[in-house]
């Protein structure tokens, strides 16, 4: 079977051109459906030409009519490349902002029939989202799921090729949100990046609630300042855009957020801590010797008793802003908690487990110095061997950060590429190693900072040096299943990686 690049509704329901551009010359054209990439337009669509980094989507408006586009829509530089082509072509200031609401319209605004749950933070979206998404099948609830690691219906994946993108462009959005209400749905749960706040990919949906998990440093890249990365966040919580607020207070950001929202007024707002002065909070943590929790949470509703099967102090952080979003949508509570025990996050924090003679391997998606920070003092108290690296084609700045966080968590830190893209690996490397070589100098602890080259040599060479006591923690990659090296994703999992070199290091077949 082909895998499917978008997913859309069976059944179109083509509406008049008019309807959507009421200036438009054109009124009677109909149209089933809108994209905005040439190469997925299907007949009947809406092809939008956006101006991009590299080129224009105008350039391939005639490759879009040719595969069926019944109508353009573009901005005026676009019209003019656009110029003599056969179909209806509707000229606007911002063909990006008018894209959203067109598709909302095309596939019959379909966020108006489902309870919308938005997840946003520098980590712990995705985390946040399964935890949600869990917890609401527990309360008999049928939820969809939009994310990093793909989409889901009610706990199963639809199947779709993705790429490691958080929230789709509003088209393949909306058309998801439509596939997803006619599958059953009655709410989705998606994670909201910054990206998308800026590049408008979630407009045209109220949210119910929108939960902030954390800030920290990340995307400088695509923002340009700290600032202007937590107001893109920030945009999410303003009446346009959600009913009701749930903001993590343990940053600085997050309490900035909370003031705002609450000087607003004009969206609901509900707080919540690892400590007490919030809405919602942990009174008790009872750690369990398989890495689960029993926690006690107090709640402007009364004590809540449940068990959080993901380790690590983080997650228990996560759990208490997807409780508290779930009561802002009327959730029952009591039945929704039981869904938590047995929730897990494919690539966070997993344990690969390669028997009783073997070290502890944990895989984690951790790719912000913050989140590196993290899993390593989750992990503490033990001899910690850490093999991360950094993204190329991605914020430069977070790399000496993520070498030094891990500098300071780990006893010995091996540098390997994660997906360098179009960068030269080396220098990505040099980078991480520099920022881990920094902190090591400072530390009395003697921390080793090696360069372990390629990720699958860093992988055996982190193995080979572990004793049976020792932690190795494989960092940045989580569930991806391939590394992108020079435009070519070569299949990579760190989890099968880990298994096969593990053999191979114990005499057997890789
Ligand atoms: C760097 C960036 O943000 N790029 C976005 C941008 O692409 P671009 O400007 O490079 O586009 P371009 O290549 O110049 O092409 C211009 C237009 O022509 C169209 N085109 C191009 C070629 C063709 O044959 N036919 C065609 O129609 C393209 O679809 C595009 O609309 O416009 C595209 C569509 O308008 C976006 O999908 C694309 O996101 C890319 C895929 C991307 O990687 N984005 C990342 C950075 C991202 O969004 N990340 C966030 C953050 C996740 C997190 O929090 O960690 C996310 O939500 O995933
Ligand atoms: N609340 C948190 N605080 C700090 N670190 C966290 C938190 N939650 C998760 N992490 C760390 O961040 C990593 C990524 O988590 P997750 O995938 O849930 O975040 P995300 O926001 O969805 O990331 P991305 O935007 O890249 O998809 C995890 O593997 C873990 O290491
Ligand atoms: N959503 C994040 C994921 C990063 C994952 C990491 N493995 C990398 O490739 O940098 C990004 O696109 O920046």
């Amino acid at each position: 079977m082909v895998t499917p690049r978008s997913l859309r509704p069976p059944e179109p329901h083509p509406i008049p051109l008019g309807s959507l551009f009421p200036g438009t010359d054109r009124p009677d054209v109909g149209v089933s459906g809108i994209t905005l990439d040439s190469r997925l337009v299907q007949p009947g669509d809406l092809y939008v030409a956006l101006p991009g980094r590299s080129t224009h989507g105008a350039r391939f408006a005639a490759a879009a009519v040719d595969a069926g586009a019944a109508a353009v829509l573009t901005d005026a530089e676009g019209a003019a490349l656009a110029a003599g082509l056969p179909a209806a072509v509707v000229v606007v200031a911002d063909p990006r902002r008018a894209m959203a609401g067109a598709a909302a319209d095309i596939f019959g605004r379909p966020s108006e029939r489902l309870t919308m749950l938005a997840v946003t933070g520098t980590n712990g979206k995705t985390t946040t989202s399964y935890l949600l998404e869990a917890a609401l099948r527990a309360a008999g609830r049928r939820p969809g799921l939009i994310g990093t690691i793909g989409f889901r219906l009610d706990g199963q994946a639809l199947e779709s090729a993705r790429t490691t993108i958080t929230t789709p462009e509003s088209p393949e959005l909306q058309a998801l949100l439509a596939t997803m209400r006619e599958g059953g749905a009655d709410s989705v749960v998606m994670e909201v990046s910054s990206h998308a706040v800026v590049l408008g990919r979630a407009d045209a949906i109220t949210f119910d609630v929108a939960g902030f998990t954390n800030f920290g440093r990340d995307h400088l890249d695509f923002h340009g300042t700290e600032e202007a990365y937590f107001e893109a966040k920030a945009e999410l919580f303003t009446a346009a855009r959600t009913r009701h607020a749930v903001v993590n207070i343990d940053d600085p950001r997050g309490r900035q957020l909370a003031d705002r929202v609450r000087a607003g007024a004009a969206v609901r707002l509900t707080t919540t801590s690892l400590a007490p002065g919030a809405d919602f909070f942990p009174d008790r943590i009872e750690p369990q010797t398989d890495g689960s929790s029993r926690l006690v949470l107090t709640t402007p509703l009364g004590q809540l008793d449940l068990v959080l099967g993901l380790p690590g102090e983080f997650n228990i952080a996560n759990a208490v802003t997807a409780v508290a979003m779930l009561a802002a949508v009327d959730v029952d509570l009591d039945r929704a908690v039981t869904g938590l025990a047995a929730a897990q996050v494919p690539g966070r924090m997993q344990r690969v487990d390669l028997g009783p003679e073997a070290p502890t391997v944990i895989v984690d998606f951790a790719h912000t110095p913050q989140a590196v920070g993290s899993v390593l003092s989750s992990l503490a108290g033990r001899r910690c061997i850490v093999v991360l690296g950094a993204g190329g084609d991605r914020d430069v700045q977070k790399r000496g950060p993520i070498g030094a966080a891990a500098a300071r968590g780990a006893a010995v830190v091996i540098v390997t590429d994660d997906n360098p893209r179009t960068e030269e690996p080396a220098a990505i490397r040099a980078r991480v190693l520099e920022g881990a070589r920094e902190v090591a100098t400072s530390l009395t602890g003697g921390v080793e900072v090696l360069d372990g080259g390629d990720r699958r040599s860093a992988i055996r060479l982190a193995l080979q040096r572990a004793g049976v006591h020792d932690v190795v923690a494989i960092l940045g990659k989580g569930h991806e299943e391939g590394q992108e090296v020079s435009g070519t994703v070569h299949p990579f999992s760190d989890s099968a990686v880990v298994e096969q070199e593990w053999n191979v290091l114990n005499g057997g077949a890789a």
